[in-house]
């Protein structure tokens, strides 16, 4: 009897089922994870470096293989597999780039009296073991952006990926082991909620990274203590076009950002603003070019949108169209549904207090919002439990400056949507969108402290 079973999300085939680990489970593997810290204090960072950059170039030669697997395993589509996959081998070499650019600094005790005649030197130290815990959407290059810094800083590493994901986690991990990770050093294991809820609060665990919904962020939080939390959350992030906005590339960016993976992306642009000058402009261009989207089948080249990743979750987008149609909403295109497929949805006069909007919806559905002054924007933006990222197509950089300093967000891209990451760059949001940054540097002083010698 098993306890998990892997569904095709578009054709509802069984992929494999298998029984969820157990308690017993989480102390074997965290024993070996002792050990594993031994090991990593013994290894050089340039080893660390050598391995992960081996890593990176394993995936390159994998790609193809994986980017199968991400499609099988999650629907999302084989071109969005594969730049996933493109992705993860960028994470793997900047974790391997700076591995070997983790330095401290200096500090002189007499900057302040009494003077002790003192040099202070800060380094960098691993926390021990980091638990990774991942979500469905991007099994690969999140999991690259939490084992990549996490062993690049020195520490050993429990992977735990989505359920949905065993497959491509699997072989993600034989990658790590075949560039030369020792398997007391990562171990991946996919436990029940007991198990997993076990493994939080196990005291040989010293960070938890986590990226997922705020329920299990809630569960964690709960039962981590006074463990060092890393959390990438959901977002409700705008894409905001303004009367001088570049309307191709603008209409370009919310279908690539809100229709992609089938919108099922934290930083996708879930809310469209949209200045009334240009409002009916831009209306047409965009549901002109979501008419002329390929929807079907994910392993097919030509698709741009496949399937949601089970029917429970395109119940919810579905019941939270229709309900805002109820409301008063108008549907310009889409809302078709055929299996787990939905078909890009564009909607207008969506009420601001409409589940659709106010909530964090992970579905291909863009609801458009029509603004005469932007200062309305700010206060529907910040009037939200999210706070990840934003996007604004404009030529006037005063607006950009203002957007800036006002939206409570992690980044503002301009002439770009909010869907932008750079993997070395910092990544996450303020507010329920998470606490703490990833980005490959910014990830690996999440998972160090810093230790000061006297001298
Ligand atoms: N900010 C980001 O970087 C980012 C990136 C991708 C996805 N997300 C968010 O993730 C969500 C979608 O992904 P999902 O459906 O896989 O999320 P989820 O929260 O359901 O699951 C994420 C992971 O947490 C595990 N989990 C579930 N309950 C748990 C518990 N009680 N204790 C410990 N672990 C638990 C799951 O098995 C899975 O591995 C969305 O909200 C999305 O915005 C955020
Ligand atoms: O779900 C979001 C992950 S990413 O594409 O922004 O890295």
């Amino acid at each position: 009897m098993s306890d998990y079973q892997i569904i095709n999300p578009y054709s509802g085939d069984l992929i494999e089922e298998y029984a969820l680990q157990g308690r017993e489970d989480v102390d074997r593997a965290l024993a070996l994870l002792v050990e594993g810290r031994k090991l990593q204090a013994e290894t050089p960072a340039f080893a660390r470096s050598d391995i992960l950059l081996r890593l990176a170039n394993l995936l390159q030669d994998r790609k193809e293989a994986l980017a199968r697997l991400i499609t099988e395993e999650t629907g999302k589509t084989i071109s969005d597999s594969r730049v996933e996959i493109e992705r993860a081998y960028n994470t793997a070499l900047a974790s391997a780039m700076e591995a070997r650019g983790i330095h401290g600094e200096a500090l002189d005790s007499d900057a302040f009296p009494p003077q002790r005649d003192r040099v202070g030197v800060v380094l960098w130290k691993p926390l021990g073991t980091v638990l990774c815990i991942t979500p469905f959407n991007f099994p690969i290059n999140i999991a690259m952006h939490k084992i990549g810094p996490a062993f690049a800083a020195g520490n050993t590493i429990l992977f735990k990926p989505g359920p949905q994901n065993k497959r491509s986690a699997e072989m993600l991990v034989q990658l790590c082991y075949e560039a030369g990770m020792e398997e007391s050093v990562l171990q991946m294991l996919i436990p029940d909620i007991d198990a997993t809820s076990y493994a939080v609060a196990h005291s040989q665990v010293h960070a938890v990274n986590f990226t997922g919904g705020t329920a299990a962020a809630n569960a964690i939080a709960a039962r981590a203590g006074y463990k060092k939390l890393l959390f990438e959350l959901g977002g409700n992030d705008p894409l905001i076009v303004m009367d001088d906005a570049d309307l191709d590339a603008a209409v370009a960016a919310a279908i690539n950002q809100r229709f992609a993976t089938a919108g099922q992306r934290c930083t996708a642009a879930k809310r469209l603003f949209v200045h009334s000058a240009v409002y009916d402009r831009f209306a047409t261009k965009l549901v002109e070019a979501t008419r002329a989207l390929k929807v079907g089948d994910p392993t097919k080249d030509e698709t741009f949108i496949g399937p949601l990743i089970h029917a429970g979750a395109a119940d919810e987008v579905e019941q939270r169209i229709s309900a805002a149609v109820e409301a008063g909403a108008r549907v310009l295109a889409g809302h078709k549904r055929d299996g787990n497929i939905l078909w890009p949805t564009v909607l207008e006069n969506v009420p601001d207090d409409a589940d659709l909007v106010a909530e964090e919806t992970f579905g291909p559905v863009m609801p458009l919002r029509r603004f005469d002054e932007v200062e309305e924007v700010v206060s529907l933006v910040n009037n939200c439990a999210f706070g990840l990222q934003a996007g604004v197509f404009t030529q006037n950089l005063s607006i950009a400056k203002m957007l800036f300093n006002q939206l409570d967000v992690g980044l503002l891209a301009v002439n770009d949507g909010p869907g932008f990451r750079a993997e070395h760059f910092p990544f996450g949001g303020v507010k329920e969108s998470g606490v703490g940054r990833e980005g490959v540097r910014y990830a690996i002083r999440e998972m160090s402290y810093q230790k000061s010698l006297v001298i």
